[in-house]
């Protein structure tokens, strides 16, 4: 049999459209700022579809496009301005960054209460310590997702490989928080299978394809796929073995139209937060 797909894009809209009916409510459209440094093809894409986002929704959205020889000076110096500006509500600096500035520097600059992006270390201790804050986007989306097919993490075995600062670390302590049993792997996890098999939930999030095989997941599991990759003929994939695990997982994420989407629209949901309201 084959699973059930996660469809991301189906429940990115239903997010917008809430988020948009809230900004209905509001006395002033929140506003977001986003920041490109350099001219990373990826990069420019998904600022364009987030700038989108915030029109279709009704939000104020203020890119700055900087060439990629900005200094680390110049780029705080951008971010201070925007952390004193009333009008912003949230601000977020697109990864990658050149290799000439610390990227964890500039995140630390951005004010917590605009940290829409879930990034900075204040956001981070939050979540570990369970406290309200800001979600990174990606992970909030993959939660979002389980939440959406009725999948109740308590109780349940997670297994998440990869440990990023933006989504590994940041899933297992979200899967952690709703009471699943989580072991997270990564590049030195010897017999990566071992643990897979005996998941319940697995999340892919290491960025190289076909990480997990079909051989390497218990039938029936709910697979999330957070690879973004290209294969040999440049077509867009994750770092699940899509066709082949299908045929084994109960549910999965499709690449693209899966987490990218719900990624978005958790930076939506974020923002609107920042501006003080909820959905
Ligand atoms: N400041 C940030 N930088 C980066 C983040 C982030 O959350 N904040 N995450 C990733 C990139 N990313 C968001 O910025 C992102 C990647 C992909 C998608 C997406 O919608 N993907 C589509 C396919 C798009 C395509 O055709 O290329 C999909 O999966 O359907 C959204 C957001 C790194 N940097």
């Amino acid at each position: 049999m084959s699973a059930q797909l996660i469809d991301g894009n189906a429940l990115a809209a239903r997010i917008r459209a809430q988020v948009a009916e809230k900004v209905k409510t509001l006395a002033a459209p929140p506003g977001l700022a986003v920041i490109l440094v350099g001219d990373d093809p990826a990069s420019q894409v998904y600022v364009k579809h987030k700038v989108a986002d915030c029109e279709g929704v009704g939000m104020r959205s203020l890119l700055e496009r900087h060439p990629a020889t900005l200094s680390e000076a110049d780029l705080l110096a951008r971010i201070a301005a925007l952390n004193a500006d009333p009008a912003v509500h949230g601000i977020l600096v697109q990864l990658p960054l050149p290799r000439h500035i610390d990227a964890q520097r500039v995140i630390e600059t951005i004010a917590p209460a605009k940290d829409v992006d879930g990034f900075h270390v204040a956001s981070a201790g939050a979540l570990m310590v369970g406290r309200p804050g800001f979600r990174p986007c990606t992970p909030y989306g993959c939660m979002k997702m389980l939440e959406s097919i009725g999948c109740d993490p308590r109780g349940k075995h997670a297994v998440v490989i990869g440990r990023s600062n933006i989504v590994g670390k940041p899933m297992a302590m979200l899967l952690l928080q709703a009471s699943a049993t989580v072991t997270v792997c990564h590049s030195a996890t010897p017999d990566l299978g071992h643990f897979t098999r005996q998941a319940d939930i697995v999340v892919a999030a290491v960025g190289k394809r076909n990480v997990l095989t079909h051989d390497m997941v218990k039938p029936g599991a709910v697979v999330i796929d957070v690879g973004m990759n290209r294969n040999s003929e440049g077509k867009l994939c994750g770092d699940v073995d899509f066709d082949n695990v299908r045929q084994v997982a109960g549910w999965i994420t499709p690449v693209p139209g899966g987490v990218g989407p719900m990624t978005r629209a958790m930076l939506l949901v974020n923002t609107l937060e920042a501006a003080g309201s909820g959905l």
